[in-house]
């Protein structure tokens, strides 16, 4: 006969093999009500567990901000995760996220508050967006190639921090040395802990003696395009696309844009009542700096304090959105008028057509089409967070076969087909090598 034993997590399973007493006295349930007991007993039993190996496996050494943000750096590499999805706050968000940490770094580190979250946005951001540049100098300070191309992809995360934090935020080198070298040995072993220390010293010298070991602009067109995509961190072909277009001169210019701190706006949502007015003192509150527009009557600069208002939820409330200048300048040109039917040809994710839709109030349509069923239940859900999905008619379909079917007559026409997405690489901190 075939003895099924029960799961090892179950207090019976405890019980059963270790013969170990329950902490409390187990009998075998007669009534649906001592079952009922019985069950809540085992709960509570397991619930302590819990919380106690918690307790247990919480580490006070490491630097919280550094372990999070070397897990994610691992989730974008090796399981194609974006970086600014892995930064959203959804609930259940920071549980998940504990989780993944104790998985794979063997322990919990305590719950991330709002300053260590922006540190992780940080570093995750700048180790993704500068990770040619990194890479090349941790391959020149390895004492061979195979000991890079062959490194643990965890050891080479906490690498690419040490480095970041270095080379491009100028931290105090030697507390960056000694939190990583840390992070290191208690996640990994002493012997990673004695590399991570031997190179992130060198890498100290080199940038105290201003000699760090970068390629050198010179040789044909080509060679001299390899050495800027290290050094600025971009793929070769779009440095050979740009210096083509532009010259060397401005496509240098250009990626230290892309590399620079981005400027977002934000827009308010009239449709719900709010004023740029509303907007300020809710940002004047936060202590975020910001400026209004001097070309777009509804909109706030921000250069920081991006999180900030996700934290503070003025987007999930729908006070305002996030939203570029140059696309509140595209709904301008259309001037949508009250009593106008508007069809916006590629609408998804939305943000052109709810700025239309809040400029008709009240009267008028916009037809929104997108061929993206997931983009198209973003604005959905957005437009009614605004209060517009009586302005708005979403319709999944291609346009060309949805313009084949219908004889509706517009007065304004919006198609804003796929693009690039070059001209906002400063803004998406993964796009450049995406
Ligand atoms: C640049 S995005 C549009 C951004 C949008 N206007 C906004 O402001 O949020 C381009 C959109 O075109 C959609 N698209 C691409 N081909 C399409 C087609 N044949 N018919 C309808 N939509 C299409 C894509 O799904 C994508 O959502």
């Amino acid at each position: 006969m075939a003895i099924s034993l029960p799961s090892s997590s179950s207090p019976f399973s405890t019980l059963s093999l270790s013969r170990k007493p329950l902490p409390f006295s187990c009998s075998l349930p007669k009534s649906p009500i001592k079952t009922k007991k019985f069950n809540a007993r085992i709960i509570a039993y397991k619930a302590g567990l819990k919380s106690k190996q918690r307790i247990q496996k919480i580490n006070e050494e490491v630097s919280p901000h550094r372990a999070v943000s070397a897990v994610r750096l691992l989730r974008i590499e090796q399981g194609g995760a974006f970086a600014d999805l892995l930064s959203d706050k959804g609930r259940g968000a920071a549980e998940n996220e504990m989780a993944y940490v104790e998985r794979t770094l063997g322990f919990r580190t305590r719950d991330l508050e709002d300053r260590d979250l922006r540190l992780v946005t940080d570093i995750v951001g700048g180790a993704v967006r500068w990770r040619r540049l990194l890479d090349h100098l941790i391959l020149s300070l390895c004492h061979e190639e195979r000991t890079f191309r062959e490194m643990e992809p965890l050891l080479l995360q906490i690498l690419r921090i040490g480095f970041f934090e270095i080379v491009k935020l100028a931290m105090p080198p030697y507390a960056v040395v000694d939190e990583n070298v840390r992070l290191a040995k208690v996640a990994l072993r002493p012997g990673a802990g004695n590399m991570v220390n031997g190179i992130l010293r060198k890498l100290v010298l080199l940038k105290e003696t201003n000699s760090l070991p970068l390629p050198k602009i010179e040789g044909d067109a080509r060679a001299q395009a390899r050495a800027l995509a290290v050094i600025h961190s971009h793929p070769v072909w779009m440095v050979r696309r740009w210096t083509n277009f532009l010259g060397q001169e401005e496509a240098i210019k250009l990626m230290n844009w892309n590399n620079g701190d981005p400027r977002f706006c934000l827009r308010v949502n009239t449709s719900r009542g709010y004023t740029r007015t509303d907007l300020v003192e809710k940002l004047e509150m936060l202590k975020v700096p910001h400026e209004p527009s001097p070309c777009m009557d509804d909109f706030v600069r921000v250069q920081t304090g991006l999180q900030t208002v996700i934290q503070a939820g003025l987007l999930r409330e729908g006070v305002c959105s996030v939203q570029d200048e140059s696309a509140g300048l595209v709904v301008s040109v259309v001037d949508p008028q009250p009593g106008e039917t508007i069809i916006d040809c590629c609408a998804a994710p939305g943000g052109k057509t709810l700025y239309m839709a809040s400029r008709l109030r009240g009267q008028g349509m916009v037809v929104a089409i997108d061929v993206n069923k997931g983009r198209l239940r973003i604005l959905k859900e957005t437009s009614k967070l605004h209060n517009l999905d009586g302005a708005i008619t979403a319709i999944h379909s291609d346009l060309r076969l949805y313009s084949e079917k219908t004889n509706l007559k517009f007065d304004k026409v919006l198609l804003d087909a796929p693009c690039s997405g070059l001209g906002v690489l400063s803004k998406i901190c993964d796009g450049i090598e995406a």
